[in-house]
């Protein structure tokens, strides 16, 4: 049986005053799993990504990847297999570095990161100038403006490339669309969409727009008060209708 990349086994959250912000959770994503996350407010889909990514700790059951125990892996070690596109376009890139010296910066991703010795070649910026083209924005026009003074669309293009530049076993999507106005999100959506499934990611992403919810991804999940209460794969997703999770949100 295919090993799943990330296993979370009875994982529980507890912050201040006892409350549980996520209740032993199970969770298997497995490898080319492109999972889209609802739920309402406050039911714990951040804290789920942050459990993940290490920037919050459980205070009972584990979390495994690819097999090994990783509970106590701190956050910043995590970063060799994870990456992470957060919902402000103001986070994940650096505003006064160019788009090329971001991407550049990307490839050092869970490595100790600096540009000493490393340079912008004709064929980096070519190469730059491809994939930051395939984005569909306009960004391959613009590698030697500063990150800081790109659109909202291009920039959360922009951060979305520097997530995957090294090829990461888990992307976390956390409403990366969101900052962004319909036709925009639209079509940073379908460009995300592409690149995961051409790059086979494994990737996990919240949003609260039901119907992207249903149109991407091969599964679904959606979290209510700490729990998973509803999990749905391949045909079964193709299914579910808008109206089916709706009844999820009526609480
Ligand atoms: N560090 C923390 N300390 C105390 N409570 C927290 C902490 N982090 C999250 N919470 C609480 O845990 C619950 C789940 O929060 P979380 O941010 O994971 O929800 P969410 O599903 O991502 O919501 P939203 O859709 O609003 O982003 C909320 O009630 C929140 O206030």
């Amino acid at each position: 049986m295919t090993e799943p990349v990330i296993a979370l086994n009875d994982a529980t959250v507890t912050v201040a005053n006892q409350t549980k912000i996520l209740k032993g959770l199970n969770l298997e994503i497995f490898p080319g799993d492109f999972i889209t996350v609802l739920g309402t407010n406050g039911a714990g889909k951040s804290t789920l990504f942050n459990a993940i990514s290490g920037d919050l700790e459980l205070s009972s059951g584990t979390i495994s990847y690819q097999g090994k125990n990783i509970t106590n892996l701190p956050a910043v070690k995590r970063t060799a297999f994870l990456a992470r596109v957060f919902q402000d376009p103001k986070m994940g890139t650096a505003p006064r570095m160019t788009v090329a010296e971001n991407l550049l910066l990307a490839e050092k991703r869970g490595f100790h990161r600096g540009l000493k010795n490393r340079h912008l070649t004709a064929e980096k910026l070519a190469y730059y100038r491809e994939i930051t083209a395939k984005m569909g924005n306009n960004l391959e026009d613009r590698l030697e403006t500063a990150a800081g003074s790109l659109s909202g669309g291009q920039r959360q293009a922009l951060s979305f490339l520097m997530a995957i530049q090294v090829k990461p076993e888990l992307l976390l999507l956390d409403e990366h669309t969101a900052a962004l106005d319909p036709k925009t999100s639209a079509q940073l959506m379908d460009a995300t969409n592409h690149q995961v499934v051409d790059n086979q990611l494994t990737a996990l992403m919240i949003t609260h727009n039901l119907a992207d919810a249903l149109k991407y991804g091969n599964r679904l999940i959606v979290l209510h008060a700490g729990e998973i209460v509803l999990d749905v794969k391949n045909q079964d997703k193709d299914q579910l209708t808008e109206e089916d999770l709706l009844e999820y949100f009526v609480h």
